[in-house]
């Protein structure tokens, strides 16, 4: 009877086209995400800290991230080969709360910003994005990752962005590979397909203007049209911010980037 179900089980996924579809694709991200990684091993350290800087260097002076106040932003990860993102975040959290003094500008004259940070919940894609205050509230984690705590050096709750009060304004987003039709290929967990799908649902009910998806790439990771595979959950990113500039990709990024 195993031999039946097995039979009835892949005629059905065989007769269904886009099943087929899917599974190819799947199989054509794991290729490419192993030659992506090859790649990015084979930068040499000096330039990928140029193209860090360089990138970082893009995103800090823009106007975009100077007048945003709430951002989700990812921990970057050296081992895993991702753009580097400490100066980004040191910025979101110097920007000093003057609390019942009333400036809205801080020394920098930014305006203040929260910081959403990720924190894997489990093996079922699922991913939360909690406040930090301090780069001190965060913890490595089993894939030597940095995330925060549930709850901050005081012993208060992390806030948790779908919780929040007000729309995050931009995501700052990693990946493996990225093209100019706004394509993301990512590790492979679902984790930001299926947060920024149930963002992007909460964006909707509330009325709130979409966050800027925004992707930091190296080079490297900039694909020619049609090699990133694509499936049914992938969600678009609105721009890339490469070492060579700004790419905008969506009608929102032209408007609010350019
Ligand atoms: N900095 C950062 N934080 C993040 C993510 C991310 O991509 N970057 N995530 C985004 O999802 C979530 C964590 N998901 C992750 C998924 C895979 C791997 C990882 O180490 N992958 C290895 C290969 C593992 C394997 O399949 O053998 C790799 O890609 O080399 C890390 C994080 C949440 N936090
Ligand atoms: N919105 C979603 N709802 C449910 N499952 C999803 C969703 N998005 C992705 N998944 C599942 O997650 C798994 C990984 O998807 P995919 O290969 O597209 O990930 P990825 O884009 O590389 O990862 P990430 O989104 O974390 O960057 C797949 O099994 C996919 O079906």
């Amino acid at each position: 009877s195993s031999t039946v179900s097995f039979s009835i089980c892949s005629a059905a996924a065989m007769s269904n086209s886009v099943g087929v579809l899917h599974a190819a694709a799947a199989e054509q991200k794991r290729a490419l995400r192993s030659r992506i990684r090859r790649e990015l091993r084979s930068i040499p350290a000096d330039q990928r800290t140029h193209e860090d800087n360089e990138i970082q260097k893009l995103v800090l002076d823009s106007l975009w991230f100077k007048s945003s106040k709430r951002l989700c932003a990812y921990v970057s990860c050296e081992a895993l080969r991702e753009v580097d993102t400490t100066k980004i975040l040191s910025e979101c959290l110097s920007s000093i709360d003057h609390g019942a003094f009333g400036h809205h500008f801080d020394h920098h004259s930014q305006v203040k910003k929260k910081l959403y940070v990720p924190r894997v919940e489990d093996k079922n894609s699922n991913m939360r994005m909690l406040e930090i205050s301090t780069m001190a509230d965060l913890v490595a984690n089993s894939m030597k990752i940095l995330e925060p705590s549930l709850t901050d050096a005081n012993g208060n709750d992390c806030e948790d962005v779908m919780l929040a009060s007000e729309p995050v304004d931009i995501f700052l987003l990693p990946g493996l590979a990225f093209d100019r039709q706004g394509h993301r290929l990512g590790r492979g967990g679902g984790y930001y397909d299926v947060f920024l799908q149930k963002y992007q649902e909460l964006a909707k009910e509330r009325e709130w203007k979409q966050p800027l998806r925004v992707a930091l790439t190296y080079s490297a990771q900039i694909m020619e049209e049609n090699v990133i595979p694509v499936t049914l959950t992938d969600l678009p990113v609105d721009a890339l911010v490469s070492p060579s500039g700004v790419i905008p990709i969506s009608p929102a990024a032209f408007e609010r980037m350019m």
